[in-house]
């Protein structure tokens, strides 16, 4: 039995993980043709290389099916019910930092906090009959940061990509999204709520705590731990 090792296949994850392993001795490749997902490790013996979308991974984990596997914590936090009991952090990465936040349009001069935003959403909902909507992919860290922040009467809109269009499509009134150097916030005329993020995300590397192993493939883990330093 080997090591399953999950990493992203392709996006901004990828070439900084690869670059990662390598500067601890650990090779990642991507084999065959470009579009082919194939992948060897060169550097430890007995370690299956398994090419995944980064928001696969966390479900691979928790089912076990890879033993260890790089994604953004975002991505864990809002894919997994009770993520720590089904993964372990093990590094932090360093790279893939980015904010969950919400923000609304820059000409509502009146809503720069929550509780702002509760008082639009209620006057929005008497002024309009239909609850103010709220554009974003990470439903259940919104629902709950919401919720504990005070704000009831909005309606999540899901928004797998390009979120912050939603607003000038007018699909939504607000979003709550990903954001690293701001500018496709700034580029969509959205600002930022005062509060802190609802979550600060980076490049992780989990252990999957339910993963069966060998006594082999233990002692590649436990050796592969070690080669990279954790
Ligand atoms: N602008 C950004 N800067 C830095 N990291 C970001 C940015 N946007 C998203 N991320 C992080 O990158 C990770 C997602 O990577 P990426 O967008 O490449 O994958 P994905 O959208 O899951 O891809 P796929 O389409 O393969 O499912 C998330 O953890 C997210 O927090
Ligand atoms: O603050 P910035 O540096 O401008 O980055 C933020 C953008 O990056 C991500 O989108 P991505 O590029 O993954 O495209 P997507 O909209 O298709 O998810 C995120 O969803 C924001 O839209």
């Amino acid at each position: 039995m080997s090591v399953k090792l999950g990493v992203p296949s392709k996006g901004r994850l990828m070439q900084k993980t690869f670059d990662w392993f390598g500067a601890r001795g650990i090779t990642l490749a991507r084999t065959g043709s470009e579009r082919e997902y194939a992948g060897r490790v060169d550097g430890i013996d007995n370690v299956q290389l398994v090419l995944l979308s980064a928001s696969e991974v966390p479900r691979e984990l928790a089912a076990g099916r890879i033993h260890l596997g790089v994604t953004g914590t975002d991505l864990v936090r809002e894919k997994l019910v009770q993520w720590d009991q089904k993964v372990e952090p093990l590094a932090e990465l360093g790279f893939g930092e980015a904010n969950l936040i919400v923000a609304v349009p820059q000409a509502w001069v009146d809503v720069d906090t929550l509780d702002d935003l509760d008082a639009a959403a209620a006057a929005f909902r008497a002024r309009h009959g239909f609850r103010l909507r709220i554009a974003t992919k990470y439903h259940r860290l919104v629902r709950e940061y919401l919720r504990e922040g005070g704000v009831a009467d909005y309606a999540l809109v899901d928004s797998q990509g390009a979120t912050e269009g939603t607003v000038k499509n007018l699909t939504a009134e607000a979003i709550a999204d990903i954001t690293s150097s701001g500018d496709t916030l700034r580029a969509n005329h959205l600002k930022v709520l005062r509060e802190a993020p609802i979550l600060e995300s980076q490049a992780t590397l989990f252990r999957a705590r339910r993963a069966e192993l060998s006594d082999d493939a233990r002692a590649t883990l436990a050796e592969l731990i070690q080669k990279l330093g954790l």
